[in-house]
């Protein structure tokens, strides 16, 4: 999913803290994303990663009924203090050769892994994942890889796809989070993290939030107060920063995997997706 330029009509939310507070938070722009009907395209995508389903759940806090991406889904969320314009770019074979259009100016870039189908994470890694790290356009995009569907029995875990994937050698800030669209577990959490490495002053609030509560209660009161003083006076500056960052726009691609497991190249990959259709 990719992630535009903003501008006070394209704004998207990203996350929130718990699925019946979505609605009221999310402050929703002038949407100008578009479904391009995925007729033609069978039921190959029926069982994708679930990047639309999870942008619709966040926009909308509902699990809609998909169908497979062609074309890209782009939609205003807030989520936070932080906006987002969020493009949801449909991964069929053909159209990855055209996601390094989207890498311009991306701040952060998301992938979704479905962690129910080991056989596609080699797929997934060489195409989509390995072409997005080495890419100077992202040397600097923060990586949050959401590993859906954890809903489902005998799905890989975090740390399985982790190492299947190589993760402990990026160089980029990342992190792998367990999530499902379904459920919407862990989606607010991983949406934290990300909008905390973004610099979201709320963010940042809330996570320390629950950690300063329990020193409290273990009577470490004083030592906290002295340590939240600290990045209040930074505040205003970290706004600064906030406000022009969230403007520029955050940029992702929700990426699934089509390919049916094998050995294929990828010439031979592209011929077998048209021939499905
Ligand atoms: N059980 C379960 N099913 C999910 C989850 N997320 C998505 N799905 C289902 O997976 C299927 C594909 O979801 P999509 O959101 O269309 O996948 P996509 O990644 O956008 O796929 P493309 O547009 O083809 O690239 C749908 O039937 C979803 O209902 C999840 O967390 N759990
Ligand atoms: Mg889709």
């Amino acid at each position: 999913m990719k992630i535009t330029r903003l501008n006070t009509s394209r704004l998207a939310i990203f996350g929130s803290a718990g699925g019946q507070t979505l609605r009221s938070q999310m402050s929703v722009g002038k949407a100008t994303g578009s479904q391009v009907d995925g007729s033609g395209w069978g039921e190959e995508g029926l069982d994708s990663a679930g990047k639309t389903t999870i942008l619709y759940r966040l926009k909308l806090d509902e699990v809609v009924t998909t169908v497979p991406t062609i074309g890209f889904n782009v939609e205003s969320i807030q989520y936070r203090d932080l906006h987002f314009t969020a493009w949801d770019i449909g991964s069929r074979d053909k159209i990855r050769p055209l996601f390094r259009h989207y890498y311009k100016g991306a701040d952060a870039v998301v992938f979704v892994i479905d962690s129910h189908d080991p056989e596609r994470l080699d797929e997934l890694n060489y195409d989509v994942i390995k072409p997005a790290i080495s890419a100077e356009e992202l040397s600097s995009a923060i990586f949050l890889f959401l590993a859906n569907k954890i809903d489902l029995s005998n799905t890989l875990s975090v740390k399985d796809i982790s190492e299947r994937l190589g993760l402990q050698y990026l160089k980029h800030t990342w992190n792998i989070m367990p999530v499902s669209a379904v459920t919407g577990e862990g989606l607010y959490q991983a949406l934290d993290w990300l909008c905390l490495k973004l610099g979201s002053t709320q963010a940042r609030r809330a996570i320390a939030a629950p950690a300063e509560e329990e020193n409290a209660q273990n009577g470490e009161t004083s030592k906290n107060e002295t340590e939240t003083a600290a990045p209040e006076t930074v505040d205003l500056q970290a706004r600064r920063d906030y406000c022009s960052r969230a403007y520029s726009a955050i940029k992702c691609f929700f990426f699934r995997s089509n390919r049916q497991g094998g050995q294929e190249s990828p010439d031979t990959l592209s011929t077998s997706s048209q021939e499905k259709q």
